[in-house]
Order: C-alpha cells, then structure tokens, then sequence
C-alpha cells in the first residue's frame, strides 16, 4: 500500500458524533478486537469460508428502542428478510437461498448497498427509481430497523434489507451475474495498523463482487479515509476483472489525495497538528477517482465529515468480460 499521511485517528464519519440509537458500532474503539485471547478470535472470523477472514463489523449495542421493535416485528419477513442463521446471528444458513423475481414480485435491475447504516442512500435511490429495485445489507440492527421505517413510511415497494454479513449474502444469495450494480458508501475504516485486516474491501471480496456482477455491471465506493482509498484504488487496479473508467482522472493538483497530503487533512480534521507533506511527496500522480455519483445522497457520515474538512474519495468500476483461462 502507498505509504500517506493518515491512518492513526478516528474518522469523523464514525459514530463518536452521531447519536447512540442509530450509530454502527465504532471501528475506533480502543478496546481490541482481535486481542481477547485465543479462545475469543474465532467469534470474528468467517468459520464456514474455505479461507478465514476477519469479520469487517463488531456489534456493540445491536438492541433495538422500543418502536423500532415494534417495526422490526412487523417488517420482518417483508421488508425485512427473515433469513435464518448459522454458527452467528450474522451469518446465512447454508441451504437459505432468495428468489430475487419472486420476492420483488416481478423481475427489475437489483442493486445491492452494502453497510447502508440506516439507509439514508438505499431509500433515497429507491425512491427516485421506482423501476430498479434495491437490496440492502447491513449487520447493524437499529440502522436496518431505522430503514425498514422509512420505507413502510414511504410506501417504498423495491427495497428490502438484509440483516447478514455482506460476503455471506453475496456469495450465498447470488447466482452470477445477478446484480447490476454493487454500492460501498463509507464502510468502516478501520484505520489502526493491526486492524487494518478488517477493512471490507480487499482482493478476496472483489472476487465475491465480480462474480454477482454482470459484464459492464457497475462497482461504486465512497470513502473519507484517503488511506483507505488508496487501498480500494490499489486492489481495484490490480484486479482483472475490474476496469477504472476514470482511470489518470484527477490527477496531480487536481487529486483530493494530493490535497490531503499536502494539508495533512486527515490530521487536521481530526484536530491533531497536521504534517504536511512538500508538493514532490504529496503529488498524486495516478488518479483514477471518479467524479461524485449524483445518486449517492449525502448521508449523515458524509457531512460530519465535510464538516471537518476532510475529503470525499468516490470509485467506480465496470466489470470487465471474463476472459478464457
Ligand atoms: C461507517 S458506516 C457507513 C454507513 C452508510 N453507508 C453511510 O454512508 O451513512 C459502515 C456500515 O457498514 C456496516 N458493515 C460493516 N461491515 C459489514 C458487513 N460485513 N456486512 C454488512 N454491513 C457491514 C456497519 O455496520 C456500518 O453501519
């Protein structure tokens, strides 16, 4: 990974400034996951996958105030799936599979948002395009409730969440080629070195996501965690099956990465003195960052962190054609 300026503070589109009730678990708590001993480990790692990896999410707080209860018993088995679980209430029973045309009740274009926190993108999306319809997937239990609400508000008849670990729904209920677009808006950072294994998008999940794709089917990421940009950047690159259709795009002067390593923006956003780096070091000469996708709506992580100063990196891909081995 290139080395950059950033990585060892808290993002500001964690929860530490969003409210308790709807907040994801926080990446940057102190207390370390993966260091409770080795009779703990195994809780955050995927067990039934031929290579165990660890999980991208820790829930904390998963309990719901009483009347998202009250919508969750409601949406379940609607709005909601009802998906019956494995060895975690996150995982998706092995012989569990969806009937995508049959569920929607015709058959429509799906995108899929994965981590969609409470939903402010996924139902906003759908609203705006009726004839698409929209899976969300989300481990946390008051954002996904918080969704299902606003779309039995709305009367939003093309979505419907997915209470699961985000690979384990792709993999499982998938066939190739099933989804045309795949949307990351914000995933978790996980910016301390040692968790850094953590982060979501990596070479083996690009794999989970190129397969549901279709050729010419869109991969859509946001991030405010240039580190973390860097790496989706770098393993989207390195990817056959991927191609960058803005790719050299906002190079140099232009790339919000040189921006943030010439101001040390990540530092400063987060209140620490910056270190910014001579014009030679900071230059980003690749590129390749997408301009904004008009159909993200700004959520609440994204202006928490525009708040602070930080910058928004957006990445889009297009699924190449398999080729012949
Ligand atoms: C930083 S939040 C961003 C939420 C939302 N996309 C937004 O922009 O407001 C990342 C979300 O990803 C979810 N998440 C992390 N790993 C996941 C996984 N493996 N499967 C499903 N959701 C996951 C977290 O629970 C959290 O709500």
């Amino acid at each position: 990974m290139t080395s950059q300026p950033d990585s060892s503070q808290p993002d500001a589109s964690t929860p530490e400034s969003s409210t308790p009730e709807t907040s994801p678990p926080d990446p940057t708590d102190t207390s370390d996951p993966d260091a409770s001993g080795p009779g703990a480990a195994p809780e955050h790692f995927e067990r039934s996958r031929p290579m165990r990896r660890p999980l991208s999410f820790v829930r904390r707080s998963n309990r719901l105030k009483p009347s998202y209860q009250r919508t969750w018993d409601a949406a379940l088995g609607q709005e909601l799936l009802d998906i019956p679980h494995g060895e975690r209430d996150t995982s998706v029973a092995e012989d569990f599979s969806i009937d995508w045309p049959a569920e929607f009740g015709r058959t429509a274009p799906i995108i899929v948002e994965i981590g969609s926190g409470s939903g402010e993108a996924v139902a906003q999306a759908a609203a705006n395009h009726p004839e698409t319809d929209f899976l969300a997937i989300e481990v946390y239990r008051p954002g996904a409730a918080q969704l299902a609400s606003r779309v039995r508000r709305e009367g939003l008849r093309n979505v419907r969440v997915a209470v699961a670990n985000a690979p384990e729904v792709l993999d499982q209920l998938f066939a190739p080629g099933q989804v045309s677009e795949v949307w990351i808006f914000f995933p978790d950072p996980w910016h301390k070195k040692k968790h850094n294994k953590r982060r979501l998008i990596d070479a083996g999940f690009l794999t989970k996501v190129a397969r549901v794709l279709p050729e010419g089917g869109v991969f859509r990421l946001a991030t405010d965690w240039s580190g973390y940009a860097v790496q989706m950047r770098e393993v989207l690159s390195a990817s056959e099956q991927f191609s960058n259709p803005h790719a050299g795009e906002r190079s140099g002067e232009e790339s919000p990465l040189t921006e943030v390593r010439l101001y040390d923006l990540d530092a400063k956003s987060m209140g620490r003195d910056p270190a910014p780096l001579p014009l030679e070091q900071a230059r980003d000469d690749d590129g390749g960052w997408a301009p904004r996708f008009s159909g993200r709506a700004q959520t609440d992580f994204e202006s928490k962190a525009l708040a602070v100063g930080r910058r928004i990196f957006d990445l889009t891909y297009i699924r190449r054609q398999d080729t012949p081995d």
